[in-house]
């Protein structure tokens, strides 16, 4: 790890900076990213709860897909990985959990993993047994109330260890091995999570579920639709032709054996870097159609600027002269990134649609402001996101938050900011364990970093 400084986080731990690496030339590059958080961790539930043996193809292996992988095992799963042709580890085989007899007490760590915390519980409603859910520090002060009053209006036990109604992690789900279903209403609007959540399970309720949303909108309904679309792919009937109604019916789900798309949102960073140089990034195998939200980029990038093609399945992003502003509504997990790129575009913009990144890893919103300003950018807070005005950014440490969006946020402003340094670069392991080697590995194609004053150019950390 190129370590240029190092601050002390709130138990004293030094916590390393990276020095991001600046751009003296554009990026050339083509590059390759691991495979989808969302699809991975949905198709390992849905594995865990299918009528036979699975495999994942090129899953990811990060973070949150190790969490969910050991959650699953902790309910009886059994996961094993064998050998296949991703570039970015093995794939994985899934005998799904056993039919429910008594099982003894078990402990979830859902580290700081939003799919693990909200898909998991219900899945713990179908085991014969308690299961604890708890994560990191951050993990409790994310939502999780409509998950677990979900799963009590279904007749599960949700208790605290003080015995107190939980609203957050951590908590205990008493599973009795069968739920029965129904009519459910929730208020979802906090995170497409808990929609996702219950849907994934609702084929296994002994009368499916119908799901209804009342409340404020609920976002990144581009996650819900990928639900949607795994679960019918899976042999799962579900009506969503009501807005926000969901009907599953009851009844299998087929096992599979399913090729998992590259991670679209964590190709965002590296188109990034395109606009940001006013370079080129070829990204091949972007899928003909997807449901990843990250397929937005093709006509965010535009909009800001870019030429974008998409040609036997490569695509292919060019910075212009500068970076436009714009108004960008609903960018849900693409928030970041986006934000980075509107600190460096010569006009203004404006991020609406995302209050709910104050729930995210970190509150997202107020992050992103803290770091742009302290860049010697102009950004502020809305009541649903972010205005971000043109101002000349200098060099200084981008703080992540143990968010892994932040960091490549940083990495980005890295490339058109000289002087930048991202603390704990490491997070980016949530969902991207290779960052910063895949980051350098694209700076390294043009082979025309500036060497800087503290080894600028290497990038990488070891
Ligand atoms: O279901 C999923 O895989 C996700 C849903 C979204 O959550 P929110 O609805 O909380 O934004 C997204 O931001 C998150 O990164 C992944
Ligand atoms: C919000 C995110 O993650 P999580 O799945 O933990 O909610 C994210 O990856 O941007």
């Amino acid at each position: 790890m190129t370590a240029a400084a190092a601050t002390r986080d709130g138990s004293g731990t030094p916590v390393q900076h990276w020095a991001a690496p600046f751009a003296s030339r554009p990026v050339d590059a083509t590059v390759t990213v691991p495979g989808s958080k969302s699809l991975t961790n949905r198709y390992l539930v849905l594995a865990a709860l299918a009528d036979g043996p699975s495999r994942l193809r090129a899953p990811l292996h990060s973070r949150d897909s190790a969490l969910m992988i050991d959650a699953l095992r902790q309910l009886g799963a059994a996961i094993t990985e064998v050998a296949g042709d991703g570039a970015f580890g093995p794939d994985l085989e899934v005998v799904p959990l056993p039919a429910a007899a008594a099982e003894p007490l078990t402990r979830i760590d859902c580290g700081l993993a939003g799919t693990v915390m909200r898909f998991v519980p219900p899945l713990a409603a179908l085991r014969n047994g308690a299961s604890v859910f708890d994560g990191d520090p951050h993990a409790r002060n994310r939502p999780m109330g409509t998950i677990i009053e979900a799963l009590k209006a279904l007749g599960v036990a949700v208790s605290a260890e003080d015995g107190t109604a939980p609203s957050s992690l951590p908590f205990t789900v008493e599973g009795t091995g069968t739920v029965r279903g129904g009519h459910l209403v929730i208020d979802g609007s906090a995170s497409s999570q808990f929609v996702s959540a219950l849907l994934l399970v609702g084929a296994r309720f002994d009368e499916g579920l119908h799901l209804e949303h009342v409340g404020k909108p609920v976002p990144s309904l581009d996650h819900i639709n990928m639900t949607v679309a795994v679960l019918r792919g899976a042999g799962v009937s579900v009506d969503d032709s009501v807005p926000n109604h969901w009907v599953v019916a009851p009844g299998p789900i087929h096992a599979f054996d399913q090729q998992i798309e590259q991670d679209l949102s964590n190709a965002g960073p590296f188109l990034a870097a395109a606009l940001a140089t006013r370079g080129m990034v070829r990204i091949p195998n972007w899928p003909a159609e997807t449901q990843q939200v990250g397929d937005l980029w093709r006509g965010i990038l535009a909009r800001m600027g870019a030429s974008v093609t998409l040609a036997d399945g490569v695509l292919t992003v060019s910075g212009g002269p500068e970076i436009k502003g714009g108004d960008f509504a609903d960018t849900s997990e693409l928030a970041p990134t986006v934000a980075a790129l509107c600190a460096l575009a010569t006009g203004p913009s404006r991020l609406s649609g995302i209050a709910h990144l104050r729930g995210h890893e970190t509150d997202r919103l107020a992050a992103l402001v803290a770091e742009i300003n302290r860049l010697g950018g102009d950004a502020e807070e809305t009541s649903d996101g972010l205005v971000i005005r043109p101002a000349p950014l200098h060099g200084g440490v981008v703080h992540s938050y143990a968010d892994h969006r932040m960091a490549t946020a940083g990495a980005i402003l890295g490339l058109a900011v000289d002087g930048v340094q991202v603390e704990d670069i490491a997070t980016t392991a949530k969902t991207m364990p290779d960052f910063p080697q895949l980051w350098a590995g694209m700076l390294a194609q043009d082979a025309a970093m500036a060497p800087g004053p503290e080894g600028r150019g290497s990038g990488a950390e070891h």
